[in-house]
Formats: C-alpha cells, structure tokens, sequence
C-alpha cells in the first residue's frame, strides 16, 4: 500500500504593522479548518506568521524589536492553534520570532516548529541562513536586518519521524541553498516545509526583481529532483506595509514539477495528496546516495575557508 500524506500550504497575504496576534491567528485558525475540512492531515504556514515581516526597519530600541518575539509557544495568543490542532486532529508547521533566555542569555532566533495532530510540540528548527545584514544601511528603501536581530540556528538541520513519514524544516533563504536539502535528504526527508517572506525589490541588484518568482522556484524544483522529496513552500505575500512580497506558494514533487501554486497575493489554501513512495522513484535510482555519491571528492563544502 502506498503512503500517502495530504498536506495544505497556508499562504498568508499581508500582515500589517498594528495588526495584533489575535486577529493573525483567528486568520490562521479559520485555514486550518478549511484545510482539515477538504482532508488536509498538515497544515504548512509561513515563515515569522504571526506579525509583519519586521527586519524591513532599522529599531534603535530593542523593546520595539522584542515586541514581534514570541517568549513561550504556545503563548496566551498562540494557544488557540494548538487547541484548534488537537480539536481537529491536524498537525502544522508555524514559523515564528523566538525570544529565549539560556544560562542567563537572551537569544533570538528565526524559528519554525512542527506541531503534532494531539497539539503537542514534535520539532524545533532554528533557521541556519540568515540573509540581509547587520548595520543599518540608510540608502535602502527598505532594510533586511535578519543578520542584526537573529543569531544563526543553532540546532542544525533536522528530520522528525511523524504523520506517517519522514518530515524536515527549513525557512525562507535556506531554499536558495543546495546543501540545506542535501542534509534533509541523508536524514530520510520526505517532505521539506519551509516558510517565507521574500521582498519582490532586492535592493543591492535590482536588475533581478523580475527574476524573483523564477528564482524561488528554480531552487526548489532542483533541490526536490535531486533530493528525490516533497517541497512545500509557502509565502507571506502580497504589499505588506508598502514592501511587495513574493507569492508562489508551491507543492512541488520528488520528479521537480510543481503540482500545486497559489494564483493570489492573498490567504490561500493549496492542498495536494503526496504519494510519499514517490520519493523512492528518485532516490532508488538516479539519486541512489548509496550507489552514485561520491563524498570523498566534496571536502570543500564542509571547509570553512574560501579557496579560489
Ligand atoms: C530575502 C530572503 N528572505 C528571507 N526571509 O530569508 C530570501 O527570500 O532569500
């Protein structure tokens, strides 16, 4: 018998800057039943859900920046998704600014987290490329200080055995990159969920503003083909406090073709019945790891230090 998972990608439209926690998730709770009511087992949500995507301003004061952290999950406004979750019998995958404190130190960190269908926290991802940089830079229309207000995940890239199937985290500008999928895939993923906001302006080349959609999904077809997985990927979209954000929210197969897209910069709902033994058509073949790879010969990819 095959594996199936039916998963929804909850794409968000705009969040804006007053709108509180409350109305955000009464939005994301009302997905949740649409989804479970047309068979979803896995609802996918966005990266940083709750609020608007804050690192586009310079804060001189860090209580301003602290207001769009998360201290506990669930908190007093997260609570009814995981009331809702364990309600419905419906998992999901929520991204969200983390506010921790560890021996004494408070850490922030661009985090996404798996929700299991008893409401129950299952994994925690903590997102590993962090775009943008660190000092405020005036000449930008619009800043990306995801390098000043996060620091760099620290919990490495993860897979959790769940819903039947084998299930990986990532955010936002981890899809650019080959190697987050590489390391989901040595750890059995199936599916890769991954969240994002993804400004249309890229101010340092705007010569690639048209190439956005082609690039978010250029990306992800090669990294599900090579990987033999799942990827659902999932936008914050739409004119959000002035900034046009990406939209394109995908399902895309083990094969590389997309099987579902958002058509709206609005919430929309994509739902797709994987076949998770699709994943097999790839990865007992052209991408056998066993057989084909050859990681004597990719020492640079681990070294630290450029060459060349
Ligand atoms: C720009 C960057 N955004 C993000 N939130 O990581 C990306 O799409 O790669």
């Amino acid at each position: 018998m095959t594996r199936r998972l039916t998963i929804a990608a909850a794409q968000l439209g705009p969040i804006a800057r007053d709108e509180s926690r409350r109305d955000v998730v009464a939005r994301m709770e009302a997905m949740m039943r649409q989804a479970h009511a047309r068979g979803a087992q896995l609802v996918v949500f966005p990266e940083l859900a709750l609020t608007t995507f804050f690192p586009r301003w310079f804060f001189e004061d860090q209580a301003d920046i602290d207001a769009f952290f998360e201290r506990d999950m669930p908190g007093p406004e997260t609570q009814p998704l995981f009331d809702t979750a364990r309600e419905l019998g419906i998992g999901f995958y929520l991204g969200y600014a983390e506010l921790t404190t560890q021996n004494g130190h408070t850490r922030r960190f661009n985090t996404a987290i798996l929700v299991g269908d008893d409401g129950r926290i299952i994994g925690k991802y903590r997102k590993i490329h962090l775009p943008g940089h660190d000092e405020h830079e005036p000449w930008r229309p619009f800043q990306h200080l995801e390098k000043r207000y996060f620091e760099i995940g620290d919990l490495g890239f993860g897979t959790w055995n769940a819903f039947d199937s084998t299930l990986g985290m990532a955010l936002c500008n981890d899809r650019r990159w080959p190697e987050t999928y590489r390391m989901l895939a040595l750890q059995g993923a199936e599916i890769m969920m991954l969240g994002y906001n993804t400004p249309i302006h890229y101010p340092p080349i705007p010569a690639h503003d048209h190439l956005q959609g082609f690039h978010n999904h250029i990306c992800m077809q090669a990294g599900a083909y090579q990987n033999g997985m799942w990827v659902v990927s999932v936008a914050k979209a739409g004119v959000e406090e002035g900034c046009r954000l990406l939209g394109q929210s995908s399902i895309i197969a083990p094969t590389g073709e997309i099987v579902a897209m958002t058509t709206t910069q609005q919430d929309e709902l994509l739902i797709h019945d994987c076949d998770l033994d699709q994943t097999r058509e790839i990865r007992e073949h052209i991408f056998n790891f066993a057989l084909h790879r050859q990681p004597q010969e990719y020492g640079l990819i681990t070294a630290s230090a450029l060459h060349g």
